[in-house]
């Protein structure tokens, strides 16, 4: 036996409280879709509308993450195009995409075409889009997932790429029906700043998908979860109880499901022969950080760099003083490396956490301070400490922390 054997042996659950964990996984397609019934006839109602030659230009389809917005919309979509040949559909996930150059070219790569070398342009990419999609059927809709991480980028800004997309001349002149539903977490005029001729040019549709209440996550994870777990192996109570906090905290089905498969490998990390409320509570914490790390990577490097800034200070116990007052931001931001390479002033800063606030990052208030002004305050409404888990090698970087 070598250490390897031993540890191999260890690790492997003998007795675990999965049946098939593979179930939990939301990547993994589900047999059924619980119906999101309103939104299913809204979306139905305007692919219908293709039977008296009418869709409209662009359908803004959003709401909270794990909310079901593109499960439902590809297999709706995909189910009518089944229905009607004069309909074609494909599915562009943009998450990855760095540049508005890059989103461009992964749509043609979606509809068959070869990506395009840089030198041809955003009009280059677009030529060969409209080239591509004269091949298809008469009407085509394109879903776009995750648009909302196009971002202004140095060469073009969304404006112009949603310009191109909706009114592009090479569209025009061949009379393409195209029709982008656009998925995204927040509603995208908003969130990208899309300029007013853009907006004039979509069509309006807007489909909102709210978070899922209990029955919905009940019924969406129900099958499931007993796939996933051996006879008994999830107590009535920890299936409450989980669904319960999901809808409160969340109302998010992706997470439901990682919550439950978190609370699975606990019980069986504490060999227990079934998932107790116990591990679900403490799993819940872990799914919270998790997930707030994750977001906080994601955030622009400004934002992040404030959130750092807002956490810097440590008191003579070692733990970080919050609220904080956001002049103080600032002047941690004025190290040498941090100030030349960010240049926020002080509105700039509390522009920023005004944003990070209505992400839920941060709460933040103003109060008087008599003849001194206004002062205003931050504070996290998570453990500070993840920004740290986050981004440790930018926030150290950037921002040593210091001593009050
Ligand atoms: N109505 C549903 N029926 C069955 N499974 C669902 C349903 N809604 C969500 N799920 C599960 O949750 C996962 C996440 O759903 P989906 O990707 O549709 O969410 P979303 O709203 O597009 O999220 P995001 O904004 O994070 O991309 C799905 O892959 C599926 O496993």
């Amino acid at each position: 036996m070598t250490r390897y054997d031993d540890l191999f042996d260890e690790l492997a659950a003998d007795e675990s409280v999965f049946a098939d964990k593979g179930a939990l996984d939301p990547l993994a397609e589900p047999e059924d879709i619980v119906p999101w019934t309103e939104q299913e006839r809204a979306l139905g109602r305007i692919l219908t509308g293709v039977t008296e030659d009418y869709l409209p230009t662009t359908v803004s389809i959003y709401g909270p993450p794990g909310t079901g917005k593109t499960i439902t919309t590809q297999r709706l979509c995909q189910e009518f195009a089944d229905r009607q040949s004069m309909v074609g559909v494909e599915y562009v996930n943009l998450k990855e995409c760095r540049t508005i150059f890059s989103a461009a070219n992964e749509i043609l790569f979606a509809l068959g075409g070869e990506k395009e070398g840089a030198y041809v342009g955003l009009d280059g990419v677009f030529e060969a889009i409209w080239e591509r999609l004269e091949e298809y059927p008469e009407w085509t809709v394109l879903i776009l997932d995750e648009i909302d991480h196009i971002q202004h980028d140095a060469n073009y800004d969304p404006s112009d790429f949603f310009y191109r997309l909706l009114r592009g001349e090479g569209k025009l002149e061949r009379e393409l029906q195209l029709s982008v539903f656009l998925i995204s977490n927040e509603l995208l005029t908003v969130d990208l700043r899309l300029d007013s001729r853009v907006e004039s040019a979509m069509g309006g549709e807007e489909v909102f998908f709210p978070p899922y209440d209990e029955a919905e996550l009940r019924a969406i994870i129900g099958a499931r979860i007993e796939v996933a777990f051996v006879d008994g192996g999830l107590s009535e109570e920890a299936f409450d109880r989980g669904v319960q906090e999901a809808a409160y905290r969340w109302g998010d089905a992706r997470r439901t499901l990682r919550l439950f498969r978190q609370a699975g490998e606990l019980a069986t990390e504490r060999k227990l022969d079934r998932v107790t409320v116990d591990c679900l509570l403490d799993s819940l914490e872990g799914t919270e950080r998790e997930t707030t790390v994750a977001k906080l990577r994601s955030l622009p490097l400004r934002h992040l760099v404030v959130l750092a800034a807002a956490v810097g200070t440590r008191g003579s116990d070692g733990k970080i003083i919050q609220p904080v007052r956001s002049s103080r931001i600032h002047e941690r931001l004025q190290q040498p490396s941090t100030a030349e390479q960010f240049r926020l002033g002080e509105r700039a800063i509390q522009k920023l956490v005004g944003e990070l606030d209505t992400m839920g990052l941060v709460e933040s208030w103003t109060e008087s301070k008599g003849r001194a002004g206004r002062a205003m305050y931050v504070e996290t409404t998570f453990d500070p400490e993840w920004v740290y888990e986050a981004q440790a090698a930018v926030a150290e970087r950037l921002l040593p922390a210091e001593e009050y």
